[in-house]
């Protein structure tokens, strides 16, 4: 095999989330993004002794059990979604099989596997989708959707997308038009020039209130923004919703840097939050607090994260990384005490008054990083519940955990390929998986969510 051989072959093993593999009699390519049983032409992008890369080229062939005929037209293009061509069930069933295979590696000791819960809804459950602006190709005309597969610059219209309530693909419609029309320039990501960045949009399933947040630079002259800003405004208060339309915002970031940073957002029209209920609790959403992106899908996580915290009278719980509060609310009904640690600070004064609202007066939260917290906290655990971002917990923060020597913790993991080295240093520790489950808060996509009772022998 040699770096820029290109052939074509058949995506004969998998490996979660969406690592194929092309196996060959020199050896195997690794090609990402790909669908099981695809036969593609490739590009060999690295190769070293029996194991090369590829990217793929074009698929020749779908899978055998690629049947299913998808409305979006950006499907293959946009980095979104990979599983549109899998009827839901084929899907379901080869992220539960990659999920058990990746545990089942991961996890030294025997455990009970659970299997991967469906989501009860596999298109329109998405709520919170972050639009850039920019060009489809280069000086092209004005764009707004996700980024094209593997490109950081080009964008893709995702104006139809499935992952969605059409909710968000009229405001997504409707802004690049009137933006179109105002011929008003979108942020170059490389010479740092122009105006217009992100659409943010954020929708509850179960209240229908809806959120919009233009994301600019500061770049254009007072006046002037002031004059589009309040069309733009009206444009969107005067569009046919399906959900009660809440806010409409205004958040200005001058970062360099390629993701949403709050320089400072004013309100242009309702208020700056809305509300969801999950559970038979109500949760106030800020725009950048982080909060589940599937109501539904959120709701049987939290009832398996319950199932396996367990009783809980008398106990004290600490949830971990806890966003908006949502899992210490559910779990304080029944506990002594749950106490919630969160970075943002903006999520934590969610949380605090989320908890007022509710009359869970049991539930404290403290904002900070967790691997800090622990040494100022005095109080001790019950119970741990740990919920991080991608990349895991900090190894300190977690040997720090290990010494509270509780008898179970409960993870719970957005990105599973990631808790291989959590689970070794927990092992270390003497905690050993005994229960682990899926569930599926992102259809059409390779992610899952997976949760594990680890339990002190
Ligand atoms: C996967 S979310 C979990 C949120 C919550 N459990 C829920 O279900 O809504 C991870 C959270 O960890 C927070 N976070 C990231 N790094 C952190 C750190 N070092 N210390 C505390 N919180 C952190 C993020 O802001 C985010 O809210």
């Amino acid at each position: 095999m040699k770096k820029g051989e290109e052939a074509r072959g058949i995506i004969s093993e998998y490996r979660f989330p969406d690592r194929g593999y092309i196996v060959r009699e020199d050896g195997k390519v690794l090609v990402k993004h790909a669908v099981p049983g695809r036969e593609v032409a490739y590009r060999v992008t690295k190769a070293r002794k029996g194991s090369a890369e590829g990217r793929v080229l074009e698929t020749l062939q779908p899978g055998v059990c690629e049947t299913r005929e998808s409305r979006c037209p950006a499907v293959g293009s946009c980095g979104g979604c990979l599983y549109q061509t899998l009827p839901y069930e084929e899907e379901l069933a080869l992220k539960s099989e990659l999920l058990e295979r990746l545990l089942g590696e991961a996890v030294w000791e025997d455990f009970l596997w659970e299997g991967l819960t469906p989501s009860p809804l596999a298109e329109g459950y998405r709520m919170k989708m972050e639009y850039s602006f920019g060009d489809a190709y280069r000086d092209g005309p004005l764009c707004l959707g996700m980024h094209k597969r593997g490109s950081h610059y080009d964008i893709v219209e995702t104006d139809h997308c499935e992952l969605v309530h059409e909710d968000f693909n009229l405001a997504l419609r409707e802004t690049l038009r009137f933006f179109r029309e105002h011929n008003t320039p979108y942020y170059h990501k490389m010479r740092h020039e122009g105006y217009l960045r992100y659409l943010l949009v954020r929708r509850g399933t179960h209240r229908k209130e809806l959120l919009l947040d233009l994301v600019t630079s500061s770049q254009l002259p007072k006046e002037e923004e002031e004059e589009l800003l309040t069309a733009w405004r009206q444009r969107m208060v005067g569009l046919p919703f399906a959900a009660t339309l809440k806010g409409v915002l205004h958040t200005v970031t001058d970062s360099v840097a390629d993701a949403i940073k709050d320089e400072r957002t004013e309100v242009l029209f309702g208020a700056a939050q809305f509300e969801e209920e999950l559970s038979g609790l109500r949760f106030v959403i800020t725009p950048f607090s982080f909060f589940q992106n599937n109501a539904d899908g959120a709701e049987l996580l939290y009832a398996k994260v319950g199932q396996y915290v367990g009783e809980t009278g008398g106990k004290v719980v600490f949830d971990l990384y806890s966003g908006t509060g949502t899992i210490a609310q559910l779990v304080a009904k029944h506990a002594e005490r749950t106490v919630g640690v969160e970075l943002v600070e903006e999520a934590v004064i969610a949380a605090r008054e989320n908890a007022a609202r509710n009359g869970v007066r049991n539930c404290r939260f403290i904002a900070g990083d967790v691997l800090k917290v622990l040494d100022e906290i005095e109080e001790k655990p019950d119970i741990i519940i740990l919920d991080p971002p991608r990349e895991g917990v900090n190894p300190k923060a977690l040997r720090k955990l290990i010494r509270y020597d509780v008898p179970r913790i409960i993870y719970v993991s957005c990105k599973p390929s990631s808790l291989l080295t959590d689970l070794e240093i927990l092992r270390e520790g003497g905690y050993h998986t005994t229960r682990a489950a899926g569930v599926d808060m992102f259809p059409r996509t390779p992610g899952v969510e997976a949760v594990l009772l680890l339990e002190k022998k």
